[in-house]
């Protein structure tokens, strides 16, 4: 699928070559970092654009994105996409993406710059200096060499941190349900459980998104189980690590210090925490060089280019169906899955009964993805109800899952029709299979009769069942004459007793389809 992107409003600061590069792509662009803060004007504004790229100020909630009827597409110059309500755009077909690694490393060294502030209790050696006292005695620090580091979280942040923090001597320990011991191993990490980690660590660091199974992770249970006087960091997201039960444990001692950049409410709601005397805070800094900005504002605006031009869609996390569906030899096969999905539906086909699709042939061997969106987005269309609601392959198997719908895919390699390629899809007793022919849609056969050879499924049709008999067509093809309609072609399935046909017409009409219903069992309207 490519996009039209026309034009694109940016609402936090982002690095200006961003806007250059979307401008020299031919996009339009607005970059207004205030607007968010009025609502009522961000709403009525943001319907006008394609686009929105933001960082983690401007919280993209459900009420903007369904006030946000032209939006194709959400970019976070950044990592977390916790600002972005990701379900919300999804039903509204909507692809959200970031810019995974732009600022790992701005982000790792953050971290490793509070390490190293804890260890030597820098920030307030400084403050005394800048209140003029001379005062050594109060500021005995300790060696990171020798000591215990625990990383949660070993993905691309908590990994560069390991790397960082070995050049110190310091042994480095960790967990992450995904990454397995043999590849932490290969970066220095000994991966071990939680309950084994945690009495071990003299310094722990959390790099994991927030999600229910993080959510105060570190927690008054954690710190009992940790060594007396454990340093903590925070540069992931706030509530990783329990607020309330960090500041209960640096007051009685079981943590001796925290780094933190981030916080439950940002700005915090209040600055308790952060201004503990065991605390070094920043406010949300990980992000904050010049590199890292520079990185992420290039790397959101290329993104959208290669969408735009159908090239990539590197970064998207809500459009799994479309990673195999960007490429021109693609196209027609997603065209044909919606047109089957779109003809079941008007056989009454109940989606509740299972979604059956199989495909075969060379050219498909990587469709089932993109094939099981692109027939459901035909096959629901008529349910996606709600205001502004597209169906598409972003949006067609939430939709799905919300209504409970099974889609069973299977690919075979050999085609029983004899042909280079085709889709049958069977739901409840209806069974179509289709196939290409360049950019058009082709019927194949429609439960289990043959076409005399494939039809086109394009633009205003009747698609009819009959019983066969001699006279059918030309009776057919008066009576929507008389009826005033253009007829510009006609397939029917190879005669037997049952017989299915299709009639092309000019502009299609209810009076068409009125005219023939005396003479056949069934007909049904298609627009396609
Ligand atoms: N402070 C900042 O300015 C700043 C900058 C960049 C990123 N971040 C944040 O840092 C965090 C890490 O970013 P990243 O780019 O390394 O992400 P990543 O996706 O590369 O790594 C996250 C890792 O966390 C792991 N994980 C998931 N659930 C876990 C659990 N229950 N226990 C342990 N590990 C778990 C994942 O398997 C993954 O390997 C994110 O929350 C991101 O938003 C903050
Ligand atoms: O997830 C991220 O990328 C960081 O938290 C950075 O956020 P920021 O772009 O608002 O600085």
């Amino acid at each position: 699928m490519v996009l039209q992107l026309k034009k694109v409003f940016i609402s936090d600061e982002v690095d200006p070559r961003c806007v250059e590069v979307l401008k020299e792509n031919g996009i339009e662009v607005v970059k207004d970092t205030k607007l968010r803060t009025d609502k009522e004007k961000f709403l009525a504004e943001i319907a006008k654009y394609d686009g929105l790229i933001v960082r983690s100020a401007t919280k993209v909630t459900a009420d903007v994105i369904n006030a946000a009827t032209n939006l194709k597409i959400i970019g976070r110059a950044g990592t977390g996409v916790d600002n972005i309500d990701c379900d919300a755009a999804t039903k509204r077909g909507i692809i959200v993406m970031n810019t995974p690694g732009g600022n790992t490393l701005s982000a790792a060294e953050h971290t490793c710059a509070l390490i190293c502030c804890l260890s030597r209790d820098i920030p307030n050696a400084v403050a005394t200096m800048r209140d003029g006292k001379w005062d050594r005695k109060a500021f005995m620090g300790s060696e990171l060499n020798g000591k215990t580091l625990a990383i949660i979280g070993l993905g691309r942040i908590g990994k560069e941190v390991a790397l960082r923090m070995q050049s110190f001597g310091m042994t480095t320990i960790g967990y992450d349900p995904i990454i397995p011991g043999s590849v932490s191993s290969q970066f220095g990490v000994e991966w071990m459980e939680l309950e084994q980690l945690w009495p071990k660590a003299d310094y722990i660091t959390v790099h994991t998104p927030l999600i229910p199974q993080t959510k105060n992770l570190l927690g008054e249970t954690s710190f009992g189980k940790c060594k007396k006087g454990v340093k903590v960091v925070n540069c992931a997201r706030g509530g990783i690590i329990d607020e309330v039960a960090l500041l209960k444990a640096l007051d009685d001692g079981q943590c001796g210090g925290a780094g933190l950049d981030v916080y439950v409410s940002e700005p915090p709601d209040d600055y308790n925490l952060a201004k503990h005397p065991k605390v070094i805070p920043t406010p949300h800094l990980g992000a904050s060089t010049v590199e890292a900005q520079k990185r992420v504002a290039v790397e959101i605006a290329e993104q959208f280019v290669d969408v735009m031009n159908g090239k990539s869609l590197f970064g998207a996390i809500n459009a799994q169906a479309m990673y195999n569906a960007l490429s021109p030899a693609t196209q027609p096969w997603v065209t044909l899955g919606k047109c089957l999905g779109s003809l079941l539906s008007t056989q009454g086909a109940d989606s509740k009964q299972g979604v059956c699709i199989s495909y075969a042939g060379t050219d498909l061997k990587d469709a089932g993805s993109y094939l099981s969106a692109s027939v459901l987005s035909g096959l629901l269309a008529t349910q996606a109800g709600g205001e502004g609601s597209t169906l598409n392959l972003v949006s067609a198997p939430a939709l799905a899952k919300q209504l409970g719908v099974n889609v069973e895919c299977k690919y075979k390699s050999v085609c029983s029709s004899g042909l280079f390629a085709e889709v049958c899809v069977k739901v409840g007793g209806n069974t179509v299979v289709g196939t290409t022919s360049g950019s058009q849609s082709l019927i194949v056969s429609i439960n289990g009769t043959k076409f005399a050879t494939p039809a086109v499924l394009s633009g205003s049709m009747i698609l009819f069942q009959a019983n066969s008999s001699k006279d059918l067509v030309a009776k057919l093809l008066g009576s929507l004459t008389d009826s005033g309609a253009t007829v510009t072609g006609l397939s029917v399935t190879t005669p037997g007793q049952s017989q299915w046909g299709l009639v092309y017409l000019a502009s299609g009409s209810t009076n068409s389809l009125d005219s023939i219903k005396s003479l056949v069992q069934s007909a049904v309207l298609l627009q396609l």
